[in-house]
């Protein structure tokens, strides 16, 4: 049988998930493997140290720490982002039982038999619902993963008959995610911008008031052949900056042509510039290229929520940035993310589209 789907275009193969084949048994069909080089993949870093910076952002809020420990975070925020590009966000705010909670739906959900789902099936073509991303271009592979994709800020653009209304707790409980992702991203812009020794509301002013909002919940099914596929091709993202859980390893950011490990780390939240922050901060922050490895054994879940500027709204380099001796580096964009989204269905980057 796997001979046969081999043969098969992405469009048909995509309208079968990748959770049916791993309950068919079946082994990677030809589109889905992407990798000859096998490296070794193990984990036997897994109790060593993860280099990925910790950022306790309650440091930030609290009146009452003193300025020079504020000062002191902000530029570990400064120095995170213009090296890895990301940080894993401690003392934000969210207590870990709701964080438990908002991956305990998300493991309900795909654990739901195959028509419970299909529900919230997206067509081959769209973007929004449960399914795989649209077929790429010829010559991609595809992704060892299903996920489900939902619009959820602007509140007016969520569109309910894609909530899943198994298990019962779902939207509520994605309501009150919503929320707190709109303050973490609040907290987290102003910080960046303070760290750069910019107006603390540069960037949420580029976001707009009706800046976007949406959640990917990932489900990466064990692969027999972990060598052969990815749960996630490397990429960076097209949003402004994305904000990311996850229940288990598998995420792997690029640092200097080496990939690093994002560590399990239930509290915590990774913070991961995307291509809009790298064009905003001139080049200053970077959008790293990331990707989820398979495995054998276990599942993986990952809560992933994307926060981009409003539609048909510019952003550009901060004029703050830009002098005689720092020419800008990135012309004014909008809608970049459509961009992003055309390069990324070839296999490419956008942001050399941006660059002056
Ligand atoms: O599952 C993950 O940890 C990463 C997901 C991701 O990179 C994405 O959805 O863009
Ligand atoms: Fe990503």
């Amino acid at each position: 049988m796997a001979e046969d789907s081999a043969h098969l275009p992405a469009e048909i193969l995509l309208s079968k998930r990748v959770q049916e084949m791993v309950l068919n048994d079946e082994e990677p069909p030809a589109p889905y493997k992407c990798r000859q080089d096998a490296e070794s993949e193990d984990d036997d870093d897994s109790l060593s140290a993860s280099p990925i910076p910790i950022i306790d952002l309650s440091r930030l809020s609290s009146s009452q720490e003193p300025a020079q420990e504020t000062e002191e975070e902000l530029q570990k925020i400064k120095l995170a982002l213009s090296s890895w590009g990301c940080f894993q966000a401690i003392g934000h705010g969210i207590s870990g039982s709701f964080l438990d909670k908002v991956r305990q739906v998300t493991r309900e959900f795909f654990a739901q038999p195959m028509d419970e789902k299909k529900k919230y099936a997206k067509a081959v073509l769209e973007f929004e619902g449960y399914g795989a991303d649209p077929v790429p271009e010829e010559g991609q592979s595809l992704d060892w993963s299903d996920r489900l994709f939902l619009n959820v800020q602007p509140a007016d653009q969520r569109n309910y008959k894609l909530w899943p209304s198994n298990p019962d707790s779902f939207r509520e409980v994605l309501e009150e995610y919503t929320e707190e992702m709109k303050r973490v991203t609040e907290l987290v812009s102003r910080a960046m911008a303070k760290s750069l020794n910019l107006d603390e509301d540069c960037f949420l002013r580029q976001f707009g008031e009706r800046s976007q909002l949406q959640a990917r919940f990932n489900y990466y099914s064990p692969c027999k052949r972990p060598d052969l596929v990815l749960g996630l091709k490397p990429h960076s993202d097209g949003s402004g900056y994305t904000i990311l859980m996850q229940d288990e390893v598998g995420l792997q950011v690029l640092k200097n042509d080496k990939w690093f490990k994002v560590p399990k780390n239930p509290h915590a939240l990774l913070i991961l510039m995307a291509d809009q922050m790298q064009i905003m901060t001139n080049g200053i922050f970077k959008s790293p290229v990331h990707r989820v490895l398979s495995n054998s054994e276990r599942d993986r879940i990952s809560v992933v929520v994307f926060y981009t500027p409003e539609v048909g709204k510019e952003i550009g380099p901060e004029d703050g940035l830009i002098d005689d001796k720092t020419p800008k580096l990135f012309k004014k964009v909008k809608d970049y993310a459509d961009i992003h989204w055309g390069y990324y269905q070839r296999g490419m980057s956008a942001l050399h589209a941006a660059q002056v």
